[in-house]
């Protein structure tokens, strides 16, 4: 179903008029199902930001055992483990684990072990009975600020091979944007599937269940986001359409299975920063019918209508937000989603790449497919740089001298490329994994700059018109 925000209703087809009519609570609910709102607001938040679904389930989300704690891996919470770095940073593309050697799901590594389990691997915990849990599938790269306070943003890569099996993850503290970048993904919701593949995106918000199935190698970013949900940018001049447009939002249509799970179903719950797993004999994906407007959505970066300048100079990035999750101080985000996409370059006598800047927002950017315009080199897909709140960046020295003498004729921009870049107000720490663990970090990049040498010539003259 398309559309941004709109009040979606949803039946499985298998199950006409399981939508209660004129109420959401009937004492007894068509098909017997029993009745769960899941809420994105406050109760008490204005209409326009008033955000929940009304759920109809087989069973309601209750029914488990205890969360109990279990290893977090590479995921984490905790800005302060090592010291800050305001150098610019760039990592390789981020390794993905080959199946041959383990088999990681979207979250973890499960081993099932048949006898009594005495665990010396590291980040390991006995889960239920008999299967081993190791947290390998996500990793943070950078945040700040805290889901308890609600207020902040964590970057996470997820490499994977391997698709969920009985699992399901389901973040309490923020909503998850995510940008495949290699290899498309299942989403499967509890309002229904997405396929999402490399150059779409999509939207998973806080609490909303999820089970991730993978048709190989898979690589991708996710930018969460605590305490404010993503919201189209406003357009000002720019008039009533533009940009990303409501209606190229897509919602999935309600899906749901009966299935008993003897061996126990995982949810796995992001809480406070930590990970906790509980066991329940029934699959979470058991909702028939479904209406509100506090949905899970993906989008195609290829349907954003690009506005950019057709005279001179180079416009801020800000004119490439696809979406952005506003903080409560008017124009500062929390955090946008903005794109580079393919695009005419027509400006006259203009320096035409990026600018050199410093920036009071922090800067992460990942690169989807091709080559990013201010570094043909260097930057890769499934790799990422994080340019810190003031530390200085832009084209490197190669950029700099091709563009400052090219023939300004009307040319493709970016063709074939998308990279994208998460920008926030917040200070980010990057985390050990980050800089150390995950060994991608490129050491050599501050040395495409080292080039730039100066052209000053204190005779200059203006050319004669
Ligand atoms: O740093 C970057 O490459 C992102 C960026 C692009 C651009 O066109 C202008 C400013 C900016 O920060
Ligand atoms: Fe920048």
């Amino acid at each position: 179903m398309c559309g941004f925000g709109n009040e979606f209703s949803s039946e499985d087809p298998r199950c006409p008029g399981s939508l209660p009519e004129g109420q959401n609570n009937p004492q007894v609910c068509p098909y017997g199902l029993y009745a769960e709102q899941l809420s994105g607001s406050a109760f008490t938040c204005p209409r326009p930001a008033n955000k929940r679904s009304w759920l109809y389930r087989i069973l309601p989300s209750v029914k488990h055992k205890p969360f109990t704690a279990v290893p977090c891996g590479n995921l984490t919470e905790n800005w302060n483990e090592v010291e800050p770095d305001p150098n610019q940073l760039r990592w390789l593309p981020f390794t993905i684990p080959k199946s041959t050697e383990k088999k990681v799901d979207f979250v973890a590594v499960s081993l099932t072990v048949f006898s009594q389990h005495d665990c010396s691997i590291k980040d390991c915990q006995l889960i239920g009975i008999f299967t081993v849990f190791i947290l390998q599938g996500l990793h943070t790269v950078c945040g700040a600020g805290d889901a308890k306070s609600r207020n902040g943003i964590s970057i996470h890569v997820y490499t994977c091979n391997t698709s969920m099996v009985d699992r399901c993850f389901n973040n309490s503290d923020g909503d998850f944007l995510i940008v495949p970048q290699q290899g498309e993904i299942l989403i499967t919701t509890e309002f229904g599937k997405m396929m999402v593949e490399p150059n779409e995106i999509c939207v998973i918000q806080q609490g909303m269940r999820f089970s991730v199935d993978v048709f190989g190698e898979t690589r991708g970013y996710i930018m969460e986001v605590y305490g404010a949900h993503f919201e189209l940018p406003d357009l000002g001049p720019i008039g009533a359409n533009g940009l990303a447009n409501p209606r190229d939002f897509l919602c999935p249509v309600a899906w749901y299975e009966d299935r008993k799970v003897a061996t126990g179903y995982t949810i796995i719950n992001k809480y406070q920063g930590k990970l906790f797993a509980c066991q329940q004999d029934f699959s979470p994906f058991n909702v028939v019918a479904w209406h509100g407007n506090y949905t899970p959505y993906k989008y195609n970066l290829k349907n954003f209508m690009v506005i950019n300048c057709v005279a001179f100079d180079h416009a801020d990035p800000s004119i490439f937000t696809v979406l952005t999750a506003k903080s409560t101080r008017p124009g500062v985000a929390i955090a946008d989603f903005v794109i580079f996409p393919p695009r005419w370059g027509v400006a006259d006598h203009t320096f035409r790449p990026p600018y050199y800047h410093r920036n009071c927002m922090s800067e992460f950017m990942g690169l989807i497919k091709g080559h990013y315009e201010a570094k043909e080199e260097g930057f890769q897909p499934g790799g990422a740089s994080l340019h810190s709140m003031m530390t200085p960046h832009g084209p490197d020295a190669d950029c700099f001298e091709k563009n400052s003498t090219a023939e300004l004729k009307p040319e493709r921009v970016a063709e074939g490329t998308m990279a994208f870049m998460f920008e926030s107000s917040f200070s980010m720490a990057v985390t050990k994994w980050g800089l150390q663990t995950c060994q991608r970090l490129d050491k050599t990049y501050y040395q495409c700059w080292e080039p730039l040498r100066s052209h000053f010539n204190p005779n200059w003259k203006p050319s004669k018109k």
